[in-house]
């Protein structure tokens, strides 16, 4: 699998260089098309595994190089082979050869022998390697920028630590039942009956012991389920939706509120999002659900572009954010963002906010949203909100889903990723 080893380096040096991962290998697999489903899988796996162990797999090389190297695409290829090395999936020989030749692609004299040293010094001591370790150098300890261990060291001096660890675990695959088609128990059953082993996480959400790929899922293309995480799936539920409401799910794409939010009542639907492309997804998806909603190219932070003045019973304000939640599934975050893009998010969702706000009927509800820990984004974004709306109030969020949340901020953990909801009302 040297293409996959190769292919991982390609993709970890994109994302370092600042490419988001999964543009990157679609865009990969469609230039190769001549790659086997396996060798996919692996270089997907290989560039994820390297991506959440970065910090680690860094402070890991830098004790084998006597000097830093210049050339990037090398220093990648070395963190893919150190990961593979570590993960002992592969005979070793086999990983450190591969590495070897795939090496000569960077036309240097020295190469060769410097990749072959580095890996076989790295298989010789690797357990001191891992003791040396600085256990004051957050990065390597944790696998996240300095900063954003500082950030959350600072905001959840409890908890900090289990969130930081709790991204860098694999995430599991969670579905929705559509509770239109079917119940959560009948599609258990069917489930079991495939061989699939699942467990009810309560509401609409089931989780797969082991991931699949989604046209193996049982009722998928036919709309019985959709892959959603289980702390996305509390948003339609604390819409508190009624029948013939008429509701707006701002920032919808790629739309797995919105068919959410249909599966659980007849409601006349707006769903909006400001990227054309995104919003085809949505479509495509409500397709798969069967479902019906009128879809919106618009700029949430200006009403006048789209709205016709009628007000909305609820919104859905799934504003844009850091995503700084749902690093597990999102690898590449962690090494994408930058301290500064805190702020700008936070600037953005301030601008959101009041103009969803006043398409709002009087006594009607609006959920706001983030994918995020960040307090900026989440509780001190909705702390100035209140302070400048005497109409809005915050209410308490009806369901307790979760054992891992706190004044509507869901810590990630193995059953969910980190989610921030405030449900605001209308005076
Ligand atoms: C967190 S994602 C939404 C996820 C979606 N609600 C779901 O459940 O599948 C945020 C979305 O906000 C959209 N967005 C960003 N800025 C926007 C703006 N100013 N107006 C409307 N949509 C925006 C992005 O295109 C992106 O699709």
């Amino acid at each position: 699998m040297q293409i996959a080893q190769q292919l991982a380096a390609e993709a970890v040096h994109q994302v370092l260089t600042g490419r988001n991962l999964g543009v990157t290998l679609d865009a990969m697999f469609s230039r190769q098309r001549s790659l086997t489903p396996q060798q996919r899988g692996m270089t997907q796996d290989l560039s994820y595994g390297c991506l959440r162990q970065y910090g680690q797999l860094q402070a890991l090389l830098n004790q084998l190089l006597q000097k830093p190297l210049q050339d990037e695409r090398l220093r990648c290829l070395l963190l893919v082979a150190i990961y593979q090395l570590q993960q002992a999936r592969a005979a070793s020989h086999t990983i450190v050869d591969q590495a070897v030749q795939a090496s000569a692609q960077f036309k240097k004299p020295w190469v060769k022998g410097l990749t072959n040293a580095v890996l076989r010094n790295f298989l010789r001591q690797q357990d001191v390697l891992v003791k040396n370790i600085d256990p004051t150098d957050d990065v390597a300890r944790y696998s996240y920028p300095q900063w954003w261990v500082n950030k959350l060291r600072h905001q959840y001096p409890q908890e900090w630590k289990a969130m930081l660890l709790a991204g860098n675990q694999h995430p599991p695959m969670t579905l929705r039942v559509n509770r239109r088609h079917l119940s959560v128990e009948a599609y258990s059953q069917q489930l079991a009956d495939a061989g699939i082993a699942a467990s009810e996480l309560g509401g609409s959400a089931v989780t797969l012991t082991q991931p699949i790929p989604v046209e193996r899922i049982p009722g998928f293309l036919e709309g019985d389920v959709s892959v959603q995480d289980a702390g996305a799936q509390w948003a339609a539920p604390l819409l508190d939706l009624a029948p013939g409401m008429r509701v707006l799910d701002a920032c919808c794409a790629p739309g797995g509120k919105t068919g959410h939010i249909l599966e659980l009542a007849d409601v006349d639907l707006v769903a909006m999002d400001s990227d054309a492309g995104r919003l085809r997804r949505t479509e495509e998806n409500l397709q798969r659900l069967k479902l019906k909603a009128q879809l919106v190219t618009g700029d949430a932070a200006d009403a006048s572009g789209w709205w016709d003045g009628r007000p909305f019973d609820r919104i859905l304000a799934d504003v844009p954010c850091t995503a700084s939640g749902i690093v597990r599934r999102h690898v590449d975050i962690k090494w994408l963002r930058r301290e500064a893009d805190v702020a700008s998010f936070v600037r953005q969702q301030a601008l959101i906010l009041p103009q969803l706000w006043q398409c709002l009927a009087k006594g009607g509800k609006l959920l706001y949203a983030t994918c995020s820990v960040f307090h900026e984004e989440n509780q001190q974004q909705i702390d100035r909100f209140l302070q400048q709306h005497a109409d809005a109030k915050q209410l308490p969020l009806s369901q307790d889903a979760s054992p891992h949340a706190r004044h509507g901020q869901f810590y990630p953990c193995a059953a969910h990723d980190g989610f921030f909801y405030a449900l605001l009302q209308k005076n």
